[in-house]
Formats: C-alpha cells, structure tokens, sequence
C-alpha cells in the first residue's frame, strides 16, 4: 500500500456496476473498504454518470450564481421550512473560525409534494430561470448522483459483510440533499477566510463533483499531521463518509475533516449530494447495533448547530 500515501485512490466502479467476474466485483468492494478505513475518501470513475450531466450541473450553476443578489436573497434558505434555497457568503460559521465560510450555496433535496415536520421532507425552491437553464439539468444530476450515493452504500455494506439488500429496509424514501456551491475568488476573501471551514461531513456518503480544473478540496491526514489537496479531474468524482457511517461502523469507515481554499483568483464551482438514508431507519453497517438512533435523530444533532434550526423544528425531532 506504499504509494497511495499521498494521493487518494481513484477506484474504477465499472468493476461492481457491470463485473467480468464475481472476483472482480469483490476487487472494488475492498479497495473501497481500504480506502474508507485508511482516508474517510476516495475518488471514483466508472461511476456511469454521463458527462453531459455533470458539464450540465456546472452550466447551472454558473446560471443561478449569477443572477442579481436581490433575486437571489428572494430564495433565501432561512426562510424556508425544508432549509431549501439559497446561503449567501457569510451565513455560515463553525466554531474556532475567524470568519465566515465566503462561498454561497444553494440547496434542494427529494422533490416532495408537502412540508413536513423536522423539515426533511417537502417541495424545492427553484429560481426564475427557464427549465434548460437550472431546473432540468440540476435535476438530471440530482438523480443520477442519489443513484451513485446508493451504489456507494451498497457496497460498504458488502465491505463489512452484509447483504446490499439490507439497503431495501434502510433506504424506501432515503434523505439526500444536494448543496451546490459557488467559492469567489482568493482576492475576494479576506486573510485567513475559508471557502468551507475544517469540518466532517455529518451524515452518511458524499458525491461530489469539483469543477474540473478547479482545485480547493484539502483533507486532514491524522497520521501524517498533514493536509492532503484532492485533485479535480474531468469525470471523476470525490466520496467520503460521513460521521454517521463513522459511528454506524464503529469507527471503521472514517469520517475524515475536510476544507476547501480556494487559492485561484477565478470562481470554483462545487457539488456535494449527501446520501443519508430514511429519516426513521436505524444501522444497516450493523443490524445488531444496541443504539437504536435513526438517520433523523443523528442528522437533527447536527442540523440543528449548524443552521440554527427553529424551536419548532427541533422539538418535532
Ligand atoms: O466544495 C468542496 O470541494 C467540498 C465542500 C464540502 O466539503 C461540503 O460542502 O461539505
Ligand atoms: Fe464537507
């Protein structure tokens, strides 16, 4: 395992999604675990999410993220019961930091019909922009990648010797939001300003996309003291876990601490899916775990510091 010391691996998934052999599906299943154990990250191809979808995700993006402020602020997330819509720079801070994160965000989540109490569930704000300009192609992206999220799932839990079936019980109507994110140029930051703050993700796998070419993305290497820049390479995608799968797998899979810095003095583009599972299911990592947590409980400890949930959201949990 010499040279993977100081680069994440990038994993070829078309070995699990259409194998040659049973052998060279349990290949993928074991570089992943590897990896899961030993950074928390790694980087996938072969994942089978078309280009088109993904250059379609970042054309989006730069088509909502220049809109004018106002327009923008019309979508503010903190209005909004379900925490859908638009983050401006600086509305996010994490303890110890000295400033706040300088990227803005947009969010959307499963398309559902109606609100509903903690707020995981309920229907997406959409900016004013024709269908192809935002509304398709972020869906598209949206779909495929809550497709790779479950993938991923499947095979950690193959990775530590459970059935993928076990998913069927874990994920009816599984929770997954989508952060997309804009990160303004350095010269825009002040010194020693994040684009995101050292932090773990809090909940269960991560797909990100990088804007290709657009480096930023630094994760935390316990071991070595160091913080390890992750490349952004066309058609690659970023995974990493989150604390719940930390916790789920009894600290096997990491949940390793992450930043991004942007250092170019051009915009970074980013998006993140985050593949939690149903809101009242409990471990699928391991059925036999005495904590009885579900996936709500866990993700409301943490929402709820982060966003400064309303009362009324909190005690529905
Ligand atoms: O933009 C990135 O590369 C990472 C973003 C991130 O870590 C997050 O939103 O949790
Ligand atoms: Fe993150």
């Amino acid at each position: 395992m010499a040279a993977h010391d100081s680069v994440l691996p990038i994993i070829d998934l078309s070995g699990y999604i259409n194998p040659k052999s049973p052998e060279h599906k349990e290949q993928v299943i074991s570089q992943v675990r590897d990896a899961c154990e030993r950074y928390g990250f790694f980087q996938v191809k072969g994942h089978r999410v078309p280009l088109k979808v993904q250059e379609g995700l970042i054309q989006g993006l730069s088509n909502l993220f220049s809109l004018p402020k106002e327009e923008k602020l019309k979508l503010s997330f903190l209005k909004n019961p379900c925490r859908r819509g638009y983050e401006a720079s600086g509305d996010s801070i994490r303890e110890g930091d000295a400033f706040p994160d300088s990227k803005e965000s947009f969010y959307i989540g499963r398309e559902d019909p109606v609100f509903e109490p903690p707020g995981f569930h309920g229907p997406n704000l959409w900016p004013d922009l024709p269908e192809d300009k935002f509304r398709g192609p972020i869906w598209d992206y949206y779909e495929a990648t809550t497709k790779l999220g479950r993938t991923i799932w499947e095979i950690l839990l193959q990775g530590l010797g459970y059935s993928p079936a076990l998913l069927d019980a874990f994920a009816k109507r599984p929770v997954v939001q989508m952060k997309m994110i804009r990160y303004p140029p350095l010269s825009a930051n002040r010194p020693g300003q994040f684009g995101v703050g050292p932090h773990t993700d809090f909940g269960g796998v991560t797909v990100l996309l990088q804007q290709p070419g657009k480096e930023g993305l630094e994760v935390w290497r316990e071991e070595k003291g160091a913080w390890l820049p992750v490349p952004s390479i066309e058609d690659v995608f970023v995974i990493n876990c989150g604390d719940m799968i930390q916790k789920w797998s009894g600290g096997q899979y990491k949940s390793a601490k992450h930043r991004v810095i942007n250092k170019a003095d051009t915009e970074r583009l980013s998006c993140a899916t985050f593949w939690h599972g149903d809101f009242s299911a409990t471990n699928p990592l391991n059925p036999n775990d005495p904590s009885k947590d579900t996936v709500g409980k866990l993700l409301l400890k943490r929402f709820g510091n982060q966003f400064s949930l309303p009362k009324e959201i909190m005690a529905a949990s």
